[in-house]
C-alpha cells in the first residue's frame, strides 16, 4: 500500500480487519502483523493502540459513526466500517495527531480498498470532526445514574454484559468493573526468583536501557514499560523473568511449600503458573503439565529449559483423562474460561464471548473438576482458578463441586501481596473463607477468581 498513509494506522487498519472480517484474535493477528511489517518500536506501540483503543471502544464508536451516517452502520462494507472505526478513535482519543492527517490517511486507505466510497468516509469524519464530542459529558458522568442501555453505549460493553455484571456485582461496582476494564494494565513480569532477585533483573534491564520497577502488587513482580519488546532482551532470554499478570502471579504462592511434592497444572499451557510452582519449590518438586494442545505443550518446555528448570515435565492430554498414573499431593485447574476479567488487555473479547459460551465451557470445568478429584491424595490441594468474571464459572461451579465431593472443604486463601492493605482488599469480599475476587478495579490487574480445596477423605 502506499508510503503516503502512516505505516501504524495501515498496520492498524489490516488487524482490525482482519477481526471485523474473519474473527481472527487481535493478540495474535496484530503479532504477526508486526513480524511481518517489522516497524520501528513507535510505529508498533501506535498501531497496538489504535488496535486496542477501537476494540475497546467499539460500540461508542458506532454509535457515534451513526450520528453523522445517512447509512446505517450494520449495512457499511467492514472495509469502511474500520476505517471510520479507527480514524474516529484517533479524532476523539489522539489530542497529539492532527484532525486533518488522520482524515487524509482515511480518505486515501479508503480509495485503496473501497475506492467508491472514499467521499462518504471524507463526509462522515468531517461532520464529526465538526461536531464537539457531545458524548463526552454523558460519558464521564457517574455510570450508576445511567440506563442499563445508556451504560453499554457509552462504556462500550454490549447489553448483555453489562446486564452480566450488573446482577452478579450490584450497580455500582459493576460500573467500577465495566471503567476499569476499560483501563491499561500494566505490562508485568514476574521475576525467576530460583536465580535472581527482583533487584537484580532491575538492574540487568537497566543496562539494557529498560526502566523497570517493584510491582506494587506481586513480591515477585516487576512492571515493564510499554514500549519495549521484553522477549527480544537479553535478561529475557537468559531466563531472569516469565512475563505474566500480576494476578496470576498469586496463585502458585497458595500452594504453599511444594518442595518434594507430587503437583499437576492440568491446564497449564503456556505455562506461566506451573512454571512458578517449580521456581517456589526451588526445582524440587515433580510438576507435571498437562495441556490439550501438543503445540502448547511444546511452549511449557521450552520456557522450562529458557529458566533453567529441571522439575517440569510437560504432556499433551485431555485432562478429563489423563495418561499418567497415581495421584498427587497437589492439582492446580487453571481453568478454560470465557476471560471476562482480562477485557482490558484483550478488548475483543467484549465482543466475541457470548452468553452461550458461558454455559458450555461451565460444563467443561465441571467435567474437568469431576476427573481431577479422582487424582487428590487424602489430604492433598485442589486449586481452582479463573481469569472471569462470572459466578456460574466461578462461585456457582465450587459450591455444585462440593456438593458433589463432599469429601472436599474449602481452606482459606492466604495471599502472598506486598502489603497487608492488599491483603485486607482481598480478604473483604462477601463469598465464603476459600473462595475469593480479584477485581480489577481493586489493585489495577485483571480480574481473577481462586478457589482452595483440599481433599479431607
Ligand atoms: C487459562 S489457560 C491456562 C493458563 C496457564 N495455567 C498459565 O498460567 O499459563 C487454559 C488452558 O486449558 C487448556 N485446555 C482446554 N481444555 C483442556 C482440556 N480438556 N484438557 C487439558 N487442557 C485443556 C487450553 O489449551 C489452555 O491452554
Amino acid at each position: 500500500m502506499s508510503g503516503r498513509i502512516a505505516k501504524a494506522r495501515l498496520m492498524a487498519y489490516d488487524v482490525l480487519w482482519a477481526i471485523a472480517k474473519q474473527g481472527a484474535y487481535a493478540h495474535v493477528i496484530l503479532h504477526e502483523v508486526l513480524d511481518r511489517e517489522h516497524p520501528t518500536p513507535n510505529d508498533a506501540a501506535l498501531a497496538s493502540e489504535i488496535v486496542y483503543g477501537v476494540l475497546t471502544w467499539q460500540r461508542l464508536l458506532d454509535h457515534e459513526i451513526a450520528l453523522h451516517s445517512k447509512v446505517a452502520v450494520q449495512k457499511m462494507d467492514f472495509q469502511v466500517l474500520v476505517i471510520l472505526r479507527m480514524s474516529l478513535y484517533q479524532l476523539r482519543f489522539f489530542s497529539r495527531v492532527p484532525s486533518y492527517a488522520i482524515l487524509s490517511d482515511a480518505v486515501e486507505l479508503t480509495k485503496q480498498v473501497a475506492f467508491r466510497a472514499s467521499g462518504f468516509v471524507n463526509g462522515v469524519l468531517r461532520s464529526a470532526t465538526r461536531t464537539p464530542h457531545k458524548e463526552s459529558a454523558a460519558k464521564e458522568g457517574d455510570c450508576t445514574q445511567l440506563a442499563q442501555k445508556q451504560r453499554g453505549v457509552y462504556l462500550s460493553f454490549p447489553d448483555w454484559l453489562v446486564d452480566h455484571f450488573t446482577r452478579q456485582f450490584c450497580d455500582e461496582t459493576a460500573c467500577e468493573i465495566m471503567e476499569a476494564l476499560n483501563q491499561k494494565v500494566a505490562r508485568t513480569a514476574r521475576v525467576n526468583t530460583t536465580r535472581y532477585t527482583p533487584s537484580e533483573v532491575i538492574q540487568a534491564l537497566q543496562e539494557e536501557g529498560v526502566l523497570a520497577q517493584r510491582s506494587p502488587v506481586s513480591p515477585y513482580g516487576i512492571r515493564l514499560p510499554a514500549k519495549v519488546n521484553p522477549t527480544a532482551l537479553a535478561a529475557y532470554k537468559e531466563g531472569m523473568y516469565t512475563l505474566q499478570g500480576e494476578s496470576s502471579m498469586l496463585v502458585a504462592p497458595l500452594f504453599g511449600d511444594m518442595r518434594g511434592k507430587r503437583v499437576l497444572d492440568a491446564c497449564a499451557a503456556p505455562g506461566g503458573k506451573a512454571l512458578h510452582i517449580a521456581e517456589l519449590a526451588h526445582d524440587q518438586a515433580e510438576v507435571v503439565a498437562v495441556d490439550l494442545h501438543p503445540h502448547r505443550v511444546q511452549t511449557i518446555l521450552q520456557q522450562a529449559k529458557r529458566l533453567h528448570l529441571s522439575s517440569i515435565q510437560a504432556f499433551a492430554s485431555d485432562a478429563r483423562a489423563i495418561a499418567i498414573s497415581g495421584s498427587f499431593d497437589a492439582i492446580l485447574l487453571d481453568a478454560p474460561c470465557s476471560g471476562l476479567g482480562t477485557i482490558a488487555r484483550k478488548p475483543d473479547i467484549k465482543w466475541r464471548v457470548l452468553p452461550s459460551d458461558i454455559e458450555q465451557l461451565a460444563e467443561l470445568q465441571s467435567q474437568l473438576l469431576d476427573a481431577l478429584a479422582q487424582r487428590v491424595q487424602i489430604g492433598g490441594l485442589l486449586i481452582y482458578t479463573t481469569c472471569t468474571l462470572s459466578a456460574r464459572e466461578n462461585e456457582l461451579q465450587i459450591r455444585e463441586f462440593l456438593r458433589r465431593h463432599s469429601n472436599f472443604q474449602l481452606e482459606p486463601l492466604h495471599f502472598e501481596l506486598v502489603s497487608d492493605t492488599l491483603c485486607q482488599i482481598m480478604q473483604a469480599k462477601p463469598l465464603e473463607a476459600g473462595m475469593a475476587y480479584l477485581l480489577p478495579q481493586e489493585l489495577g490487574t485483571d480480574g481473577f477468581f481462586f478457589a482452595k480445596m483440599r481433599r479431607v477423605d
